[in-house]
């Protein structure tokens, strides 16, 4: 009895810590435990929370972005929390980088288990018509064949782990598109699509693949979308959760899609956008 009691108490107790824990953004749990992740465009925004959150979770995570200087910040500040995290340049753009990004994660930690692809580019606005070849190019080659050549450079890696997670970040623009950002949107309808095709096709190799919608979040990249008043309140109004979302509000739901928890989820896409439209 008087050991049930202890137990009682122990576990009342480690309930408490676990609330205050979740209520004060900790990870509470530890699903990732040993594994190594991959997460690109990880120094700023949604790829730093996602990687602050796997690492949190257990998983040893390699940053990665363009510019070495932040790399360098990115992976001190998340060291100086007591996180295992490494980091190395990757344009996604240049297949040196990207080998050079799954070589790094093998040299430290001895494989990949998990890939987050995040990095994306949208330097037009206006109208469809006024795209240039060139416009296209760029944001069809990093957004969409980046994700997919990252993808493949990752695979023979997880392989030899016996299988493996990818979540590609998309955004909820591939179902209901921003204004102004068609070439943007577009690539983002192509990222549900690859998805797909890759969770059919990875399937046979214990490789799962799903997919982040997420809305508005504030962020450097969204800083076009609310950087007026007027807009700002114009996309509270058009949201149920009446405000713009946090990088942090994205990063649990990629951890539980990395996680043993999602095992039997593929080539879904999960919306993390306040309640705002989201079907084709
Ligand atoms: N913030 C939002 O409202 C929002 C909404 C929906 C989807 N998203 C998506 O979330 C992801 C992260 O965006 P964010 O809002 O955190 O902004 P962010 O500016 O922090 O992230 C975009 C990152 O991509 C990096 N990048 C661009 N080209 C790259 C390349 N060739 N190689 C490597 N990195 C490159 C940029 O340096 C930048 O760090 C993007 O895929 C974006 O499309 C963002």
């Amino acid at each position: 009895m008087q050991t049930a009691g202890l137990f009682g108490g122990f576990c009342a107790r480690a309930w408490r810590v676990s609330l205050r824990l979740a209520s004060s953004g900790m990870a509470p749990q530890q699903r990732l435990t040993n594994k190594v992740a991959l997460v690109t465009a990880s120094t700023d925004g949604i790829g730093f929370a996602i990687t602050r959150r796997l690492a949190q979770e257990g998983a040893h995570v390699v940053i990665s972005s363009r510019k070495q200087q932040n790399v360098d910040r990115a992976v001190a500040e998340l060291q100086r929390e007591g996180l295992s995290v490494s980091g190395t340049v990757c344009h996604v753009g240049k297949a040196k980088d990207r080998e050079q990004l799954v070589a790094t994660a093998v040299r430290l930690h001895g494989g990949v288990d998990i890939l987050v692809a995040n990095a994306a580019v949208s330097p037009f606005f206006g109208n469809l018509m006024d795209v240039t070849e060139e416009i296209w190019d760029k944001i069809l080659d990093i957004n969409v064949k980046a994700t997919a050549l990252m993808t493949k450079a990752v695979v023979p890696e997880m392989e030899k782990r016996g299988g493996g997670s990818v979540v590609i970040v998309a955004s909820v623009a591939a179902y209901n598109p921003f204004p102004g950002l068609g070439p943007y949107n577009v690539s983002k309808t192509a990222l549900v699509g690859l998805t797909k095709n890759l969770a059919t096709e990875l399937a046979a190799r214990n490789i799962r693949v799903n997919c982040l919608a997420p809305g508005v979040i504030k962020t450097k990249f969204s800083h076009v979308l609310w950087m007026d008043k007027a807009k700002e309140e114009g996309i509270k109004e058009s949201l149920c959760i009446k405000r713009i979302g946090k990088p942090e509000e994205c990063a649990g739901i990629v951890s539980f899609l990395c996680s043993e928890d999602a095992s039997y989820i593929t080539g879904e896409t999960i919306v993390v956008a306040g309640g705002a439209p989201s079907r084709l």
